[in-house]
């Protein structure tokens, strides 16, 4: 039998005709298939029969699957676990590297430092990424009127006490060509960002310019509906002047700013000689962003617009390589000529879910613990050895609510309902995964109303959209609840421009949703959420998953785990090995 615990020849995650390094990692569980694949592809094209180079191709391209961008060929043997494995020495396989075809002409392999490993493309875009956002030139000093109208503007659309720390924010961000925003969930960055919108609008038009060209973006179609109604929901509260100055603003993916080509998904209409018309681009959720798309952002966005990347690098990070928001938090907030706008204070939880919340953040796991155990109105901590009594009680109260409201055809009082309340997984299977919570879920339903749930569709079966749908509008993220309409059902869904109502067969992507996955959680809130830690030793476990599922919840967090599980979530960062954040600090 070998590592991966497999003794069939033709298991998938085995490369077919692997041979000596290639096969040994692949057989140890180290590599799978698609990397050993790239590797033998690249380096018989380039005629390089050097194990170590086909090894080290393998590594790079195992890195970008992790979400990392390099690899250090100093440690990489330790961080995968795996020593025993015949691992070339540092030195020796950088020199290896170094003197292959694959790090000459055209260039696919390179070395930073005399120890990381990038798969070229990578290294060009993080080259690109800091040469861009360094590049883009300072602002002139604002004329003594030109301050006099801005500090009146600041003391106008910030009016009330209490907002200090979004003035100062804003004042930062009006300041630099480039901006960095961030704060956890509900710290007022929306708030900020219509604030400063005005602002700006307000000095083009005092300077006599042409109306601002603003662009809003997010990196899914979720994320866009939703800065969209919330910026509009903000524009709203100016005063208006300001409102009358900004008008109605939209907001896109940022696939479709820079304008999606049928051709490829890596290069786009806008680019370096065909830039992007806006004075003013915004980008939310830029936690989101991978490294390939900052790049192409950064050479579409005119030197001279304001840029302002908003989000919260404690989050989960883009399903892509790289980690750019928190490398730029980093690396741009190290340096003496850029500032980070940073937001602090939550203006939606209560004081016990950002206590917990910040602790998580910090790393605490001692703080995090206590404040579990000592629980109260908004934490709870489920210990239990077996905990499906327990949330069997405290969670089938809301789904017969829900089948009730969806027997009745009351659709708003389902979607409130559903919003109440949201099981989180890490994972899709396992006894702690999505697919076990979801069939469980339905057998308490069943269970209890003695009515069998034998069809996908039944009422009060929620929904979650998998897949964006611009003829309906909804996107990848929503969620819905199947709701009684005569003999029939109908799919009530809370799109973000309002409730919708249609056939369950129009819709093509969607799973039941009495669970889901704490990465389709993101971007979402409800008044009470459950979190099932994934065991001990999950890949997953990470802090950043476990801030992410925390701060879903605006009014209860129920975590439903071990002591142990707990810890090592808080202790565990995703680590992806990039070198922006170096970069950004380094450079002059
Ligand atoms: N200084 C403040 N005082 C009181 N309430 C505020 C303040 N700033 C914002 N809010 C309110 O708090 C809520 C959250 O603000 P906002 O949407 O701007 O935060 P956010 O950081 O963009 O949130 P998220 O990232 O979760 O979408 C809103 O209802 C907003 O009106």
């Amino acid at each position: 039998m070998t590592a991966l615990g497999v003794d069939d020849p033709h298991d998938a995650r085995l490369a077919l005709g692997a041979t000596g390094l290639l096969a040994d990692f692949n057989a140890a569980g180290v590599l799978e298939a698609a990397d050993v694949h790239v590797a033998r592809r690249l380096t018989s094209l380039a005629g390089d029969d050097d194990e170590r180079v086909a090894l080290a191709v393998a590594v790079a391209a195992r890195a970008v699957r992790a979400g990392s961008v390099c690899v250090d060929l100093h440690t990489v043997a330790g961080d995968t676990g795996a020593e025993e494995l015949a691992w070339p020495s540092g030195p020796e396989w950088v020199e290896a590297v170094t003197a292959s075809a694959l790090a000459g002409e055209p260039r696919v392999l390179r070395i930073e430092g005399g120890r990381m490993l990038y798969l070229d493309r990578y290294w060009r875009e993080e080259q690109q990424v800091c040469a861009d956002l360094l590049g883009r030139p300072p602002l002139p000093a604002l004329s003594t009127d030109a301050s006099a109208t801005l500090d009146a503007g600041l003391a106008r659309v910030f009016p009330h006490e209490g907002y200090d720390e979004q003035r100062a924010a804003a004042a930062i961000a009006l300041s630099q060509r480039t901006t960095v925003l961030t704060g956890g969930p509900g710290t007022g960055k929306t708030t900020t960002v219509a604030a400063l919108l005005a602002l700006l609008a307000e000095q083009t038009q005092v300077a006599g310019d042409p109306p601002l060209r603003i662009a809003l973006a997010a990196p899914t179609g979720k994320a866009a509906a939703r800065l969209h109604q919330a910026v509009r929901d903000e524009v709203e509260r100016l005063p208006s002047v300001d409102r009358d100055r900004l008008g109605d603003l939209r907001s896109v993916t940022l696939h479709r700013l820079l304008g999606s080509r049928p051709d490829s998904s890596t290069r786009f209409r806008h680019h370096r000689d065909n830039r992007l018309p806006h004075d003013v681009v915004v980008v939310d959720e830029t936690s989101m962003v991978s490294l390939t798309m900052m790049a192409r952002l950064l050479e579409a966005v005119r030197p001279e617009s304001r840029l302002i990347l908003v989000g919260d690098p404690d989050q989960l990070t883009s399903v892509e390589a790289g980690a750019v928001l928190a490398d730029l938090v980093e690396g741009l907030g190290a340096r003496s000529d850029t500032r980070i706008a940073a937001l602090s204070t939550s203006h939606r939880f209560g004081e016990s879910i950002r206590t917990l919340a910040a602790a998580v953040r910090r790393g605490d796991a001692d703080a995090v613990i206590d404040l579990l155990r000592a629980g109260g109105e908004h934490v709870v901590l489920v210990e239990d050895a077996d905990p499906v009594p327990h949330l069997r009680e405290a969670l089938l109260p809301r789904m017969l609510a829900l089948r009730g409201a969806a027997e009745q055809g009351d659709a708003p009082t389902a979607l409130r309902l559903l919003d109440g309340h949201r099981l989180l997984c890490a994972h899709r299977d396992g006894s702690r995964g999505v697919h076990h919570w979801n069939r469980l879920s339905e057998r308490w339903i069943s269970e209890e109303t003695g009515v069998g749930i034998w069809s996908a569709w039944y009422p009060g079966r929620p929904v979650l959209v998998t897949a964006n749908d611009y003829g309906l509008g909804l996107y990848n993220g929503d969620a819905g609840v199947a709701v009684r309409r005569g003999a029939g059902l109908r799919a009530a869904l809370e799109a973000t421009s309002g409730p919708v109502e249609v056939a369950p067969g129009r819709l093509g992507d969607v799973e039941t949703m009495h669970a889901m996955t704490i990465h389709k959680s993101q971007g979402s809130q409800a008044d009470e959420v459950t979190v099932l830690m994934p065991p001990e030793d999950s890949r997953l476990l990470t802090r950043e998953l476990f801030y992410t599922a925390i701060t879903r919840a605006r009014g209860l967090v129920r975590v439903v785990g071990t002591e142990a599980e707990v810890r090592a979530a808080v202790e565990r960062r995703a680590v992806r090995a990039s070198g922006l954040r170096q970069r950004l600090q380094d450079a002059p």
